[in-house]
């Protein structure tokens, strides 16, 4: 099985999509699904996603095991020989990993048939701009609403054959943040005649970092970074407009309203300031991921029966849509250890395979507890 793992991940992980648009994968996918035994198996599509139902032997109650199948806007630095094929795409975030462990669990429960039903959900959409909600507002889960959920994401500082996960809050409240400046260009020796988008971005993400510092509780945490910053065509030239592009992060949900208010403070002081227009869009925006403690715990406890170790976790500022699928159903995310010395997002992460067959054995025990 290992093998066959290795071999999916490294077909998946040539060809990564950006949300909604993953056609290749879902194909990849359904082919894969249509090939296991269908005795017990119900499939539905929706959108770029797939639901696969296993009718359970008893079939008390419904588990469902989220994943996750977007890649990300990210040139792959990895030199590996099975490197992504779409230039300028990447699965920098290990979602190739998430949906191979998937397979891997539905392709056990498909063999040999669980005692509860399960639900396996191949999401869009993750990284942006989130598939998790209007998945289950499509009503697709409708008929087969679980009874509780729960999903995975890779932890590259994690060893291989680790897990780990906690009680309440796992990842941050998030917002997308983009702004675009308009001021009015002109000659780079004629400041005075423009309004110079380059200065008005630049003091923009200066004066941000007091935000954080000095609008916020200190005993609340958030974060506030721009990724991206565009401007201008030429060194002798004044741009004319600007573009910022970061995220907000924030371990209540109330505190990313007070955040956004400050943002929106800055902005019309800067519009007078620099007498330009600033255009605020805050994409999208995902919900904490809460985990709920009596599922951590009977995690926990099917964990210590299995070869993997259990490591209590702290929280973390990433995002994850699954959270919008805890606030309407109980359950939890954990970390799987992959150890890679490269960080998620970054173009050379490189995660140990072998933690494969770790995530799938995670996967079932857990499906198989109940
Ligand atoms: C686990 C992880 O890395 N998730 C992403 C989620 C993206 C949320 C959204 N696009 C944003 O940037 O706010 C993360 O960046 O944490």
């Amino acid at each position: 099985m290992e093998d066959t793992l290795i071999q999916i991940r490294r077909d998946l992980h040539r060809i990564p999509e950006l949300g909604f648009q993953e056609e290749k994968t879902q194909a990849y996918l359904l082919d894969y699904i249509g090939e296991l035994p269908q005795e017990y198996l119900e499939i539905k599509t929706w959108r770029t996603g797939i639901v696969v139902r296993v009718t359970g032997s008893v079939g008390s109650k419904t588990i469902a095991y989220r994943t996750d199948i977007d890649g990300l806007p990210i040139t792959e630095a990895t030199g590996l020989l099975y490197q992504s094929e779409h230039n300028g795409r990447m699965h920098a975030c290990g979602h190739d990993l998430h949906m191979t462990i998937a397979l891997g669990a539905l392709t056990a429960c498909a063999k040999d048939q669980p005692a509860q039903n399960v639900v396996f959900i191949f999401q869009p959409a993750e990284e942006g701009p989130g598939g998790a909600l209007p998945l289950i507002q499509s009503g697709i889960l409708k008929e087969w609403w679980p009874d509780e959920i729960f999903a995975l994401h890779i932890a590259p500082e994690l060893p291989v054959g680790t897990v780990s996960s906690r009680t309440g809050l796992l990842f941050a409240n998030t917002s997308e943040l983009f702004l675009d400046f308009k001021g009015k260009g002109g000659h780079a020796a004629y400041p005075h005649l423009t309004k110079d988008m380059v200065v008005a971005a630049s003091t923009f993400v200066t004066n941000m970092q007091g935000i954080v510092a000095r609008n916020l509780d200190p005993l609340q945490s958030a974060v506030i970074t721009i990724g991206k910053m565009e401007s201008g065509f030429v060194q002798n030239t004044i741009a004319e407009t600007a573009r910022l592009e970061g995220t907000i992060r924030t371990m209540d949900p109330e505190a990313i309203a007070l955040v956004k208010q400050h943002i929106e403070q800055q902005a019309r002081g800067l519009e007078i300031s620099h007498n330009c227009q600033i255009e605020i869009d805050y994409g999208s925006n995902y919900y904490q991921v809460y985990n709920d403690g009596t599922k951590v715990e009977a995690f926990r406890e099917v964990i210590a029966k299995t070869s993997l170790t259990y490591k209590e976790a702290p929280p973390a500022m990433t995002g994850e849509d699954f959270g919008y699928m805890l606030k309407e159903i109980p359950g939890f995310m954990f970390w799987l250890g992959v150890d890679s010395p490269y960080g998620l997002h970054h173009s050379k992460l490189q995660p140990d395979e072998k933690a494969l067959g770790h995530g799938v054995e995670a996967v079932l025990a857990y499906i198989n507890h109940a």
